[in-house]
């Protein structure tokens, strides 16, 4: 079997407690989930249960207390170069245009301006953007801003792609157009996909993999389902097909529980 094109390995991640406890508050326990090259793997939780500390991890911005991550079978030490990752919020810089946004990572890498200009327009002309290059973040709408971050993550061809709930800031119309337009992307060029989100139809929807993380603390997968539907797949329309439904109540039956605990947590804390 080809190695894993991220291995995330019995992961434990321990916080400094805020409330004094010694021993810190471990959000994620003994955590392992597995991702082929070309894959797209989705990992659904409830809220505050350690989803972003994954990919995180995943990322190589943080050590995680115990446990390995390996990418392409070596194990890492430092950040992630094989991953591109989109974050959750607004991660552009307001002082640079779209264009400079989307070349940023390519002039940090050293490629020679005008080649990564060159890169930047065909990528802003990939997301629907062709036109907008000098726009400053400000001057865009939310989606635009998001479909930057896209080329901003996607121009640097990363064997991996993390995306941390990209999308959830978007109105459903503008979301579901996004969701579709990174469906074409990845089926072009079939990269592993890491996705994070607590919207359990988007991740149907997109991945080939469910995991289903536990409430916290000590998060971990407990539960994984294939996503049996054929592709291409148009985000809207699969949420009718049978098999959707019949995933979606399978995957809600374990989500369930985990929700109401996660929530019950929230309102306590
Ligand atoms: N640096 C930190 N210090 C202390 N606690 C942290 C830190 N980072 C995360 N946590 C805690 O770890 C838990 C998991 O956080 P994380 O952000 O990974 O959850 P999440 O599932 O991504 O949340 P959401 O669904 O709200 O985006 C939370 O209880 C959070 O408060």
């Amino acid at each position: 079997m080809p190695d894993a094109a991220l291995l995330l390995e019995n992961i434990t991640c321990t916080f400094a407690s805020h409330d004094g406890d010694a021993a810190g508050y471990t959000a994620v326990k003994e955590a392992s989930i597995s991702i082929a090259p070309g894959e797209f793997v989705s990992v659904v939780g409830p809220t505050g249960c350690g989803k972003s500390t994954l990919l995180n991890v995943g990322a190589g911005l943080m050590a995680p207390s115990s446990g390995k991550v390996k990418v392409f079978g070596k194990t890492l030490d430092g950040v992630n170069h094989r991953a591109g990752y989109m974050f959750q919020g607004e991660a552009l810089m307001p002082w640079r245009s779209a264009l400079s946004n989307v070349t940023a990572g390519l002039e940090f890498a050293g490629v020679p301006a005008a080649q990564a200009q060159e890169q930047g327009r065909e990528w802003m002309k990939r997301v629907g953007l062709g036109g907008s290059e000098n726009r400053y973040p400000h001057q865009m709408s939310g989606g635009m801003r998001k479909r930057t971050m896209l080329a901003q993550t996607l121009i640097r061809d990363p064997d991996i792609i993390l995306m941390d709930e990209p999308f959830s800031a978007l109105d459903i119309q503008t979301r579901q157009l996004m969701e579709n337009e990174v469906l074409d992307l990845w089926m072009a060029k079939r990269k592993a996909v890491l996705f994070i989100t607590h919207d359990l139809d988007e991740a149907i929807a997109m991945s080939d993999r469910v995991v289903v993380l536990s409430a916290g603390p000590a998060t971990h997968p407990i539960g994984e389902f294939a996503i049996d539907i054929p592709r291409p797949r148009d985000v809207a329309e699969v949420r009718s097909n049978p098999r959707f439904v019949e995933l979606h109540k399978a995957i809600w039956d374990v989500l369930r529980e985990e929700v109401l605990k996660g929530y019950a947590q929230q309102k306590r804390a």
